[in-house]
């Protein structure tokens, strides 16, 4: 039986976080929960890239602007899409979430979802980093288990 599986061991690679900055009093904590978990897991801040677009629709293009340039090992996509009073919410999750994946199949690098799609502030503040979890946390642990997970299949 052979079995392949990532781990969490820092890779040598740069990870670069795209960040929708809409409903950034929770996004920022997102980005904090990412930026810690790759720290404190060995990479170096020297290896870590910030970048903001105005929001989550946009995170595609900037998923995609930064996949060209083939320098990062995996990309972290944060943001948060709040259902509000009208179906906007279906169309920016929904295009986000499409685009993001695209972005991963074509240009074969890891792009972690950490883009929360919920229904209240109070669910977003909840996956923020207080009782049900930190998904920028999570998007950062995939990242590092997936190019963990990748070396090995090259
Ligand atoms: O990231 C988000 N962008 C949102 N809209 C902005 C969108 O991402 C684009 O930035 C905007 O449409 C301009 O292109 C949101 N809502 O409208 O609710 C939201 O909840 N989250």
């Amino acid at each position: 039986l052979k079995t392949i599986e990532g781990t969490f061991i820092a890779p040598q690679g740069k990870f670069a976080l795209v960040v929708g900055r809409f409903n950034s009093f929770v996004v920022e904590s997102l980005v904090e929960g990412a930026i810690d978990t790759l720290v404190r897991h060995g990479v170096s801040k020297d290896n870590i890239t910030v970048i903001r677009a105005p929001g989550a629709f946009e995170l595609p293009l900037v998923a995609q602007k930064v996949a060209e340039r083939k320098e990062y090992a995996a990309i972290i996509a944060l943001g948060a899409v709040i259902r509000g009073g009208t179906p906007h919410f279906e169309y920016v999750s929904g295009e986000c979430t499409k685009g993001l994946a695209q972005v991963s199949m074509q240009f074969g690098v890891p792009v972690a979802f950490g883009v929360l799609t919920v229904d209240s502030i109070e669910q977003a503040i909840e996956r923020s980093g207080t009782k049900a979890g930190n998904k920028g946390v999570e998007a950062a642990s995939s990242a590092l288990e997936m190019v963990s997970l990748l070396a090995q299949l090259e």
